[in-house]
């Protein structure tokens, strides 16, 4: 059997090795005073053009196209390609077959950008790829095959970048584009081979010299059965992949830092046999890193043996005959079955990163751990294992690996991943951690306000919660300065104002008789309450006559935060929302779903929410205060609240003073912020303020 491997000046024969050409993303870049700098002729092979007669045509996942060309409507087979067209295929005689079919279809590949100069039928053609121009190297990357009789192609782009790839035929019903594709497909069958084959030579002194340079050891790389591999007068590093013991694959490296492979192997890790019966495993991105981390101690470790892809598939894990990028996970699936940790120490860059979550998504998270590479400057932090130990040494690549952590699995935490938090928590330096006073002494240690937390607040008719939750807002703002969203569906807003301003400037608005002689506010400080009171509040009203629902008061609620920074919002009163439910929803099930949309608002802006509910009729009611379970509508007022108030007041002159109220604090969830008990309050009817009543203290 033989192959021929046909470059742009001359034709190389060997035997048995079929070679494909791959390129790796991620891979150190070489220095300009390498060794390999003095070999005597640069290598060139990897741009020739090759005509095997037996060749894997291996085909990567279309990526969308952004081609300067104009996008062609006609699709095989899922791929992207140029026009299929339906034109019946004309006669000719045999021998001006393939020159009429091959002609059409050079001018369906010119459409789409493909040089077809140099492009020979019946063979592999490596070429500038249209889309990508080859990267910054300018490879000729895209490899195109061309049917023996000129009247179909195949191409793609190997760069893992780019990976553009497609087919056209000259005529509908010329040599079948999926003809074509099933010469093509994959030989299930893998090539074995021998080390004698490979012609696989000890490294010479430069090339050791060279890893030296990357801190790699002759040790290791004798170890590791590193050799290098003659092309005519070119040389190029031999990375051997074994299993047992036994070659099964070899890897080449040269001095552009390309790489190949040898065609139609088994694709397993690189280093394999070191991580059998191993508990920890550690996988890297490449050959120079599985070095690197010998050098730092590390044995139990292998490499991919196709580098990274450049981003993570959105789409499902698919079974072990289409996941073809990751064939060698599942070849080497014993191997890592016994593993209990895999430490994934792939590259920092993105395309790094997206293959430690395909190994893991694979793998399984619960199993994973990562690596973070440390700073090698101020800013830059290492790329790989290899830069660790070049940059910091091999006691810091050690160190990393120590270091790995948990690979994350979404809704899944550690207390670490919140210890900002909760260090900012512990040190006050949000404010209001342990809750803002309210203002009244008598209160302090029962109640305070903390943001993000649900307050319901109920009591009989009358009994002045609307005006004890307004007057607790005017001293919030007088105390820190916090902004309201107010949507309380039962005040006029001219009188809401008049409550909030009398509040304000402690004085009557009107000259009435409620006033009871003190003197009514002045025009002056009227017009500066009034500019106080729009700094201050922002309301939440339906403009119509329809109940506004509970979704549509967050996301104004929401707007306002976001707007006008606010710190509070009240809903007054539940009974006043919209409360339409599916019929197959009892209200015990509306009330909790109502309240979680609630408190998952006022956690996530930090926003302090009081919710005022009435409490059901109370029948052979004897005046005192109700309890959170005669909430109307469902228990779950209670269950939900981070805390429950109770307003009350004394209506009987003959049980005592008709101004004073009870603040009855019947649930405090966090223990910082309050507990439960009692505040006397004394209200003032000329004001509308609340004031402590001292003799209660
Ligand atoms: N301690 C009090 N003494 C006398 N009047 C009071 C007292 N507290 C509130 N009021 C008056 O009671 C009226 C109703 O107050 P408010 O609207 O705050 O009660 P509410 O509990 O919210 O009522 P509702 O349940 O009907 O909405 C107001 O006119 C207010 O001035």
């Amino acid at each position: 059997m033989s192959s021929i491997f046909v470059s742009q000046n001359m034709r190389f024969r060997y035997h048995h090795a079929l070679i494909v050409p791959f390129f790796s993303m991620n891979t150190q870049t070489l220095s300009n005073s390498t060794p390999f700098s003095n070999l005597k002729k640069p290598l060139s092979f990897l741009t020739h053009r090759f005509q095997p007669k037996r060749t894997i045509f291996t085909v990567f996942c279309s990526k969308k196209r952004n081609s300067k060309y104009p996008p062609l409507p006609l699709k095989t087979n899922g791929y992207h390609g140029a026009s299929q067209a339906k034109v019946p295929k004309p006669v000719y005689l045999e021998e001006n077959k393939l020159e009429m079919q091959f002609g059409v279809l050079k001018k369906k590949l010119e459409v789409v950008g493909i040089d077809t100069e140099i492009c020979v039928p019946g063979q592999y053609n490596h070429l500038l790829c249209p889309e990508c121009q080859g990267g910054d190297a300018g490879e000729k990357s895209l490899s195109i095959y061309v049917a023996p009789d000129g009247g179909s192609a195949v191409w793609v782009c190997f760069r893992a970048k780019c990976g553009w790839k497609g087919s056209t035929q000259a005529f509908a019903g010329s040599s079948s584009h999926s003809t074509t594709m099933n010469q093509v497909v994959p030989v299930k069958k893998k090539r074995e081979i021998k080390e004698e084959d490979l012609q696989l030579e000890p490294l010479c002194n430069e090339l050791v010299a060279y890893f030296a340079e990357r801190l790699i050891s002759n040790e290791t790389l004798q170890r590791n059965g590193v050799k290098q591999r003659k092309y005519d007068d070119q040389i190029v590093i031999a990375f051997t992949y074994r299993r047992n013991g036994a070659l099964i694959s070899c890897k080449y490296r040269d001095i552009n830092k390309k790489f190949w492979q040898e065609a139609n192997t088994e694709k397993i890790f690189y280093g394999l046999d070191d991580i059998v019966g191993k508990s920890d495993v550690i996988i890297v991105e490449g050959e120079m890193d599985k070095l690197a981390l010998e050098e730092a101690g590390f044995r139990n470790c292998v490499s991919v043996p196709d580098g990274a892809p450049p981003s993570v598939s959105s789409k499902e894990l698919p079974p072990r005959d289409q996941d073809t990028k990751y064939q060698y996970l599942w070849n080497c699936k014993d191997e890592l079955k016994q593993a209990s940790r895999i430490i994934l120490a792939t590259d920092g860059d993105p395309p790094g990163q997206a293959l430690a979550e395909e190994l893991a998504r694979r793998i399984g998270k619960e199993k994973c751990w990562r690596v973070r590479w440390p700073k090698k400057g101020k800013i830059d932090d290492c790329k790989d294992a290899n830069e660790v130990l070049m940059y910091l040494g091999a006691n810091a690549l050690k160190e990393a690996i120590e270091n790995a952590e948990l690979y994350p699995i979404r809704g899944l935490f550690n207390f670490r991943d919140y210890f900002d938090e909760i260090d900012a928590y512990y040190h006050r330096t949000l404010g209001y951690e342990v809750g803002l006073s309210t203002g009244w002494n008598n209160l302090n240690g029962l109640y305070n306000v903390v943001p993000g937390e649900l307050t319901i607040v109920t009591g009989v008719p009358n009994s002045g919660k609307s005006e004890w939750i307004d007057a607790l807002l005017c001293n919030l703002n007088h105390i820190a300065g916090w902004k309201f969203a107010l949507c309380s569906m039962e005040n006029k807003v001219r009188e809401h104002a008049r409550k909030l301003l009398e509040k304000h400037v402690r004085k009557p608005f009107f000259n009435e008789r409620y006033a009871e002689q003190v003197e009514r506010m002045s025009v002056e400080e009227y017009e500066q309450g009034k500019r106080w009171l729009n700094d201050t509040f922002h309301l939440i009203r339906c403009e119509d006559d329809a109940l506004p629902n509970v979704k549509w008061v967050l996301d104004l609620a929401k707007a306002a935060v976001l707007r006008h920074g606010v710190r509070g919002l009240v809903i007054d009163p539940y009974n006043e929302l919209d409360h339409q439910r599916p019929p197959n929803q009892t209200e015990t099930e509306y009330v909790s779903q109502m309240l979680t949309l609630i408190k998952r608002f006022a956690q996530h802006h930090g926003c302090h929410v009081w919710f005022v509910a009435h409490p059901r009729q109370l029948h052979n009611w004897v005046g005192s205060p109700p309890n959170l379970y005669d909430i109307s509508g469902s228990a779950h007022f209670i269950n939900k609240c981070d805390n429950g108030i109770v307003i009350h007041r004394n209506r009987d002159p003959e049980a005592g003073p008709v101004d004073q109220v009870q603040v009855c604090i019947r649930k405090v969830r966090n223990k910082v912020a309050g507990t439960i008990g009692e505040a006397v309050l004394l209200y003032n009817r000329v004001t509308g303020e609340y004031v402590d009543d001292d003799s209660k203290r």
